[in-house]
């Protein structure tokens, strides 16, 4: 994952909106693109700390400074297997040991000299011999670091460890502590909470929980933790949560798993009839907090799970009535899509519903041809010819891919009826092969209400054009 100047702007502007105290920008040492990009960052004027992670060594902080940043992350191998790989010293030496304790305390101190907040970070703490770990705090504390951080880098603490650990340190090392966590055993999370139960003053997190192998403990969750599962207030508008992970899922390349707490796809989405018949008259019942607390809102869909409460609600949500007969009618249908293994979109309920109650509404868009062309060198680029509202709309577009153009043609044409967003994407080939059907499902917005609808084809790019223009056609 490597993130250009721009991505790296729009995300810190978005993580100071969000609250964050400190944005670590990246490790100035590593390119000079990165260095661009920290600067860049850097003059912002945010108001959170712009942060670059340097090793113990004083070439790294000249590189921090030449990007202006506020602070560094200084890391120092602190147990003994990476002070052997790293520095091919031995903490068990007397020497070794005065040599690493000094060395660290005289980057720190080179650091503070050149009027930067110092973070003193001890990597590999969870496997540091603990004696050790504090004769280094101090010395990064005698040498004036700021704050120190405690990195479990393989991810091997546990909560009740991290727990006694940070009750003995979080008041006793001279500075305040912070909690960096690795999720190689899925811990990530448990383990900086139980961090900041004991007294940390501060969390390394990451939105979505991206990071190095497994990632780090995830901002959303640590927070809305925190909040209310302990009371606490942590000054983050959680509001931003989803919105921001989105960005970043956009950003990085790295989706979201649909199960992942808080901001995956089924978060606040509930198929289960049985769950649903009671959501409906109490929304606690079947959620642990309002889906709004994180900037989301609440989705039922339908699928071979659905009970007749779900069919309810969705006929509201359509504004349309039906009689006993007919709900059971449509409910007969839905069960059988389900059975086939489909999801029932909300475009295919629309289609279930206007056929039981024998309505006939013409679509406001209708495809009358589209044409898309790839290659190499050339750009993908597609024309649609749509009619919108009855009136003839031709328009062409490029984009990442011949589906991306295509999409970008469709919604250019469709703009007189208003700003209509994909907010998410999904192909499925059904059959095997390279003729294989294609199932294309996209979920689509516009002014806040969200629609799921699907297209099936051989074709991909048909399959696409026909899943958007089905769910702008529920939108409109
Ligand atoms: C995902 C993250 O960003 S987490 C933060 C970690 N950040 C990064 O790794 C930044 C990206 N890294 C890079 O671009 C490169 O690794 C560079 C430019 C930093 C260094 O590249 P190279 O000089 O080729 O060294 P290489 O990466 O092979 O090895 C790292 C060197 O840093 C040394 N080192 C690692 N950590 C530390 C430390 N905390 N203090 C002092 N030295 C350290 C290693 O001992 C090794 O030194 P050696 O080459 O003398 O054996
Ligand atoms: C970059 C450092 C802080 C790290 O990831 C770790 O030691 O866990």
């Amino acid at each position: 994952m490597a993130l250009s100047t721009d991505d790296k702007i729009k995300i810190a502007t978005a993580l100071d909106d969000l609250g964050v105290h400190v944005i670590e920008a990246g490790s100035a040492v590593t390119s000079a693109g990165e260095r661009a990009a920290i600067k860049a960052v850097a003059g912002l004027g945010l108001n959170a700390e712009i942060c670059s992670y340097c090793r113990m060594r004083t070439d790294d902080i000249d590189l921090a400074l030449e990007c202006d940043v506020d602070s560094v992350h200084l890391v120092v191998p602190s147990s003994n297997l990476h002070i052997e790989t790293k520095l091919k010293k031995d903490i068990f030496d007397q020497k070794d040991r005065e040599d690493v304790l000094q060395m660290a305390g005289s980057v720190a101190e080179y650091a503070k000299s050149h009027g930067l907040i110092v973070e003193f970070s001890a990597e590999d703490a969870s496997r540091a011999d603990f004696k050790f770990l504090k004769d280094l705090y101090a010395s990064g504390v005698a040498h004036g670091a700021d704050r120190l951080c405690y990195c479990d880098t393989v991810g091997m603490l546990t909560p009740e460890k991290t727990f006694n650990i940070f009750s003995e340190l979080a008041f006793s090392a001279g500075a305040p502590v912070s909690v960096h966590c690795h999720n190689d055993f899925g811990l990530a999370v448990a383990n900086t909470v139980a961090a900041f139960r004991a007294g940390a003053a501060e969390g390394h997190l990451t939105i979505n929980g991206i990071g190095e192998r497994s990632g780090n403990a995830a901002l959303e969750e640590v927070i809305v933790q925190l909040e209310h599962l302990y009371g606490a207030d942590t000054g983050i508008k959680t509001e931003n949560l989803y919105q921001v992970s989105r960005l970043v899922s956009k950003l990085t390349n790295i989706p979201v798993s649909p199960n992942k707490a808080l901001i995956g796809g089924n978060s606040f989405t509930h198929e289960a009839g049985i769950h649903v018949h009671d959501l409906v008259k109490n929304t606690a019942s079947y959620e642990p907090i309002s889906p709004e607390f994180v900037g989301r809102t609440r989705r039922v869909v339908l699928g071979k799970h659905a009970g007749a409460s779900s069919i309810e609600l969705a006929l509201t949500e359509l504004k349309l009535d039906a009689n006993d007969v007919q709900k059971q009618e449509i409910f007969k249908r839905v069960k059988e899509m389900g059975d086939k293994g489909l999801r029932v979109t909300d475009a295919d309920l629309q289609t279930i519903a206007e056929s039981v109650l024998e309505i006939h509404c013409e679509p406001t868009v209708k495809l009358k041809s589209f044409s898309a062309v790839s290659g190499r060198p050339s750009i993908p680029m597609a024309s649609v010819i749509l009619e919108v509202n009855g009136k003839e709309e031709v328009c062409v577009d490029t984009g990442d891919g011949p589906v991306d153009a295509a999409i970008r043609a469709i919604q250019r044409a469709v703009s007189s009826v208003g700003d209509i967003g994909l907010e998410e994407y999904h192909v499925d080939a059904i059959t095997g092969g390279t003729d294989a059907l294609v199932e294309v499902t996209v979920k689509m917005s516009k002014d806040g209400k969200v629609v799921t609808a699907r297209g099936a084809r051989t074709d991909i790019i048909e399959a696409s054009v026909e899943a958007v223009i089905n769910g702008m056609n529920r939108l409109v």
